[in-house]
């Protein structure tokens, strides 16, 4: 049943199973690509755990990553300890395979967002079952991975966004990471309107979003570098301590400064091709933008992530990150 709820939902036929058995407790379908999964009992480590895919439409890989999980929950080799809210976000751009239809889903997580549209209406409805979500698992702590890929290739395949918010990020969250194999970690210095960013600001959340590699049409993913990260989803989902490895193998990034389209005329002046975290030396053009003129590296070296010039007007076309240090090692 969980293994067809992936290919029900895109196909979007309606399911008259909206709650039903598993070997370790029971599912709910909550609303088109939203399941909750409830253990018999939840571990004494369990967490409320948010696993979200498919906020960008063409981003399949985590989509098939969280169909391994459930079929390993189905079929009783893992036992479910903790409770899991499973959002499959762009139904109909994933069923397109497109990045979203109208505008960007994951620049719409803000409470009081008023416009009008399909995605503004997603984003409501998943902000209201996130918050519904972490209030019915209100003893235990909240986590959500929001999982994506990326549109091109990076010096670092795996790596993460840490959302900026008040809430610190654990110290053994990136012990997970790290022995999760990602390979990067970015930190954010403002606060944005993405879905692990919702999650953190509003509910005090771990959150993260990812990046698993690049994106990709489905049966085409490489599956077999993610096995690290299954293992850690799957160590969430059972409620049991996921494994450890030293943060000190992951390179620590945070943002200096967003490159922002101001205008219909820009573009970047580098090679579509050119991977995430590539670095550029002081003085180096790197967008032309017809209100805000040459955009430049100015002293420092800076990496580029997510360069996009292809976002409507006003949006994120690029961030330009420096190394950092590592986060202090404690045993927490
Ligand atoms: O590869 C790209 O350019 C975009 C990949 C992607 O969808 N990234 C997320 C990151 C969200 C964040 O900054 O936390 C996004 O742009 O929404
Ligand atoms: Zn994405």
């Amino acid at each position: 049943m969980l293994s067809e709820w992936l290919d029900w939902t895109l196909e979007g036929a309606p399911t008259s199973h909206r709650q039903g058995p598993l070997p370790s407790g029971h599912y709910t379908l909550l609303a088109p690509g939203v399941l909750e999964l409830t253990p018999f009992a939840p571990t004494e480590n369990a967490q409320a755990c948010v696993f979200s895919a498919a906020i960008h439409g063409n981003e399949t890989a985590p989509v098939e990553l969280i169909g391994d999980l459930l079929a390993r929950i189905e079929a009783g080799v893992l036992p479910l300890g903790a409770p899991i809210l499973v959002i499959l976000g762009n139904l109909p751009a994933l069923r397109a395979g497109q990045r979203f239809m109208t505008t960007n889903l994951n620049r719409l997580f803000q409470r009081g967002l008023s416009a009008a549209g399909h995605e503004p209406a997603r984003a409501r409805e998943l902000m209201a079952q996130v918050d519904a979500f972490y209030a019915r698992h209100a003893k235990q702590t909240p986590l959500h991975y929001d999982l994506h890929t990326a549109i091109r290739d990076s010096c670092y395949p795996r790596f993460v966004v840490e959302p900026h918010a008040d809430t610190a990020t654990e110290p053994r969250q990136w012990r997970w990471l790290a022995a999760a194999d990602m390979q990067a970690v970015l930190h954010q210095r403002e606060p944005s309107d993405t879905f692990s960013h919702y999650s953190k600001h509003y509910h005090g959340a771990q959150a993260f979003t990812f990046e698993l590699g690049r994106v990709a049409p489905f049966g085409h993913n490489d599956l077999a570098s993610l096995a690290p990260m299954l293992e850690l989803l799957s160590a969430l989902a059972s409620g049991q301590a996921p494994a450890q490895a030293a943060p000190e193998q992951m390179a620590f990034f945070r943002v200096a400064h967003e490159i922002r389209r101001q205008a219909e005329d820009f573009h970047l002046c580098f090679a579509d091709d050119t991977p995430n975290f590539t670095a550029f030396g002081p003085g180096t053009l790197l967008a032309k933008d017809g209100q805000q003129g040459d955009i430049r590296v100015l002293e420092t070296p800076l990496h580029v992530v997510f360069p996009n010039a292809d976002v409507e007007i006003g949006a994120r076309a690029g961030l330009l990150v420096t190394s950092s240090a590592p986060p202090h090692n404690d045993n927490q």
